[in-house]
């Protein structure tokens, strides 16, 4: 039997037991040979053994433990009324009887992380210590499930209620040191320090020179019940607001009720009868493969796995201080890296630095940084007007205007003066990254770095691989993503690369919505409340944020590159002609009186007729009706059958890299799992007849794409469609 929890009993009498299954000692409790069980197993004999004072846990490799195997959870089914939600000890029970109660004082040893049940381990042990600069946590939500081992009932009574709503609600780790303030741990130590230290404080809990605390019974950060349930229903009250469409916030919030109301115990029985119900919920499911999905994303066969490695980024240079320009710089000064920002004149530069300067401001302005790291942070960047001063760089970005001969200039130049190893990318969002290396002889290291507006916002970065590119700079853009906490998915180039290619059908399916007589005020309130951050024609004055013009040349180059399934309405048209540029003149769709909050637009009913007329759709005059449901329906289903297009022509490397693509790049709700993952849980069977039936009612652009076809005909999910590609099929 492999063993995963091993123990030592030192001469001082103190067992030391180490839980060492990488990669993060997730607390496995599906069968008697898991790390929950070895674990039970190990404490219950320190506990009877004679030679045993006291027991110190601590996890090998600079983890504690991530927490519950994510991996398990993800595989619960459900069977009948119950689940195989795997606990093959009862957790809690453990937890609460033989760690925090059991007749010798246990204390966690804290390196790297205790996050969700690593913490919650840590908090049933009677005293904790950790390292400097540990990260404890409870993220349980993020996996829309709850903290399932005592976490709802111990956290308040540490770190007092509010406190501790906040961080699971928040998911947000926090360091030892606030740690230490709040009362979650006991002690900070050196590494070498850590586990001596946690010796002598478990002895001391012997002694009696420190306390036996038991967290299930503190009641010293408690209020009043009434003050406490006042805490909670405001939490309920803030949480309807941030969260839609999702159980588990709601539920986390009952398990502390009870918790608070009928005793700590009380609370982990609460949690015990949830957490199974919450694991096989479609929240949970989505939001797990989420989470593996972005760590795949990462992984590229023939790349990631040829054991090279990736070249240090220090210095990065940015052609063209733009919004983008500017935005990726912000992105990597806020990293720690050094920028070159390159302009064509100084008039220019001083406005790109500016803008960076404004996106630090507004990090400040949020309470995200002080104003002395502003300044730090600033110094990172340096204004060039020359491309030899590039000549140190270890990557540069190209970030101007989509003109191909000048970025062919441009990278002509790059390639005489920067060092033959300098990468050498473009923020292209439409041009084929081998037109813009063709005028060099640099082609292995051209490589594109899409990169989402606001750059130093959004999460995501794809990177757009040539047939020449070569597998070392796709290596080293990855490991700029991770150094600029970006998660990167590589796409083969085509028109949209990935996020525009799959969501185009989305902002056309609502134009021709509108033109079939709904209102955009109904479609943007209904694709709200699906999950999305705005509607489709709020979103557009977004589009409006990067450049009108951009937005309107991206529709013709759709039109070129996929003619027959393109549907343009002419309403936006109709508002540029009229400089209704949206939130940029204050006007587009709706209104703005020198706010972001949106108003409704009376005028907008005449551009509405007019688009309809020239649509010619609905000559009779008489809007057609669809459910809030259909909307969404005839919204989401041409995304999917987009996305498998882009699945079959191998535009990513695997399906979940267009989960990832639609929830960083586009919003997309991740507790849906992502479009192909939804797609999938919605059926293909359900959307190709919706299609094809849409598709005889209104024409071509709902046409049921090939692979759709194909994967309903031979009864495989979206998501195998990749596995199921056909070189050089384009239907
Ligand atoms: C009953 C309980 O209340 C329920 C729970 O505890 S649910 C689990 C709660 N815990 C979490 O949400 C933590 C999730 N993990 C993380 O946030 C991060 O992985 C981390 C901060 C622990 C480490 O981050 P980092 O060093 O960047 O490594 P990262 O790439 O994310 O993970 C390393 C590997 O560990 C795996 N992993 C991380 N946490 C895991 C977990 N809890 N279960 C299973 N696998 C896990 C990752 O999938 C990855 O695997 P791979 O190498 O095969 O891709």
């Amino acid at each position: 039997m492999e063993r995963v929890v091993t123990m030592e009993v030192g001469d001082d009498g103190v067992a030391l037991v180490t839980l060492n299954k990488p990669p993060v000692n997730s607390l496995d409790n599906s069968s008697p040979n898991s790390l929950m069980a070895q674990l039970k197993e190990m404490i219950t004999e320190a506990h009877s053994r004679p030679d045993v004072k006291a027991i110190v846990i601590q996890g090998a490799n600079g983890k504690f433990s991530g927490g519950a195997d994510i991996g398990s959870l993800q595989s619960v089914k459900k069977e009948g009324q119950s689940t195989t939600y795997p606990h093959y000890i009862r957790g809690s029970s453990f937890f609460n009887h033989i760690i925090e109660e059991g007749p010798k004082p246990v204390v966690a040893a804290i390196d790297g992380f205790a996050l969700g049940g690593g913490l919650e381990l840590a908090m049933a042990s009677n005293a904790r210590v950790a390292v400097p600069k540990a990260q404890l946590g409870l993220p349980e939500l993020t996996l829309g499930i709850i903290p399932g081992l005592g976490g709802t009932a111990r956290l308040p009574r540490l770190v007092g209620l509010k406190m501790a709503i906040d961080m699971m609600l928040s998911s947000k780790p926090i360091s030892s040191e606030d740690a230490k303030e709040a009362g979650l741990i006991d002690a900070v130590a050196s590494l070498e320090e850590l586990v001596p230290v946690a010796r002598r404080w478990a002895l001391d809990i012997v002694s009696g020179k420190h306390p036996w605390r038991r967290s299930l019974a503190l009641t010293d950060r408690l209020g009043s019940k009434e003050e406490s349930v006042g805490l909670i229903n405001q939490a309920r009250a803030m949480a309807k607001k941030s969260y839609r469409n999702v159980p588990h916030p709601f539920s986390m919030l009952d398990a502390v009720e009870e918790g608070i109301t009928n005793g700590g115990h009380a609370g982990t029985l609460k949690e015990e009868e949830i957490s199974p119900l919450l694991v096989v919920s479609p929240t949970a499911k989505g939001l797990m493969h989420i989470f593996f999905a972005q760590r795949s994303a990462f992984k590229i066969p023939g790349v990631t796995d040829k054991g090279s490695k990736a070249h240090t980024v220090k210095k990065v240079a940015v052609i063209g201080g733009g919004l983008m320009g500017s935005g990726i710089a912000t992105a990597l000064i806020l990293s720690g890296i050094k920028v070159y920002l390159k302009e064509i004149n100084s008039e220019f530069l001083q406005a790109g630095i500016q803008r960076i300067e404004e996106n630090l401001k507004s990090r400040v302005a949020k309470g995200g940084m002080t104003q002395a790291k502003l300044q730090k942070t600033l110094g990172l960047v340096k204004g060039i007007l020359d491309y030899e001063d590039c000549n140190d760089v270890d990557i540069v970005i190209e970030a101007v205007v989509e003109d191909i001969s000048l970025k062919q200039r441009i990278f002509a130049d790059l390639e005489k003066y920067c060092k033959p190893t300098c990468l050498l990318a473009s923020n292209t969002s439409t041009i084929d990254i081998g037109v813009i290396g063709a005028n060099t002889k640099s082609q292995d290291r051209i490589i594109g770095a899409h990169f989402f507006s606001p750059a130093h916002v959004m999460p995501l970065l794809e990177i757009v691989r040539a047939e020449q590119t070569s597998s070392q700079a796709i290596q080293d853009l990855i490991e700029l993503a991770k150094v600029i906490r970006k998660v990167p998915i590589v796409v083969q180039s085509c028109v949209g690369f990935a996020v525009n290619r799959i969501f185009f059908p989305y902002f056309q399916a609502a134009g021709l919505l509108v033109d079939l007589g709904l209102h955009p005020y109904r479609i943007d309130a209904i694709i709200k409340d699906f999950g999305m951050p705005m509607g489709p024609f709020r979103q557009f004055l977004l589009a409006d944020l990067s450049g009108i013009q951009i937005a309107s040349a991206t529709s013709k180059m759709y039109k070129k590159a996929y003619p027959e399934r393109v549907y343009l309405s002419a309403l936006s048209d109709l508002l540029l002609k009229d400089n209704r540029l949206g939130e940029k003149t204050q006007k587009g769709y709706y209104i703005y009186k020198g706010s972001r909050k949106e108003q409704p637009a009376p005028e907008l009913e005449g551009y509405l007729a007019e688009s309809r007329r020239i649509a010619g759709f609905i000559p009779d005059g008489k809007a057609i009706t669809l459910t809030d449901e259909e909307i969404v329906e005839m919204i989401f289903y041409p995304v999917v059958n987009e996305a498998s297009r882009a699945l079959e022509e191998n535009v990513v490397v695997r399906s979940s890299d267009l989960d990832i693509a639609s929830v960083l790049g586009m919003g997309f709700p991740a507790y849906r799992g992502g479009v192909v993952f939804w797609g999938d849980s919605v059926g293909r069977e359900h959307i190709y007849s919706k299609l094809n039936q849409w598709s005889s009612q209104y024409g071509p652009f709902f046409k049921p794409s090939g692979p759709l076809e194909r994967a309903v005909h031979g009864k495989y999910q979206l998501a195998q469609i990749v596995g199921h590609s056909r070189a050089g099929s384009r239907l």
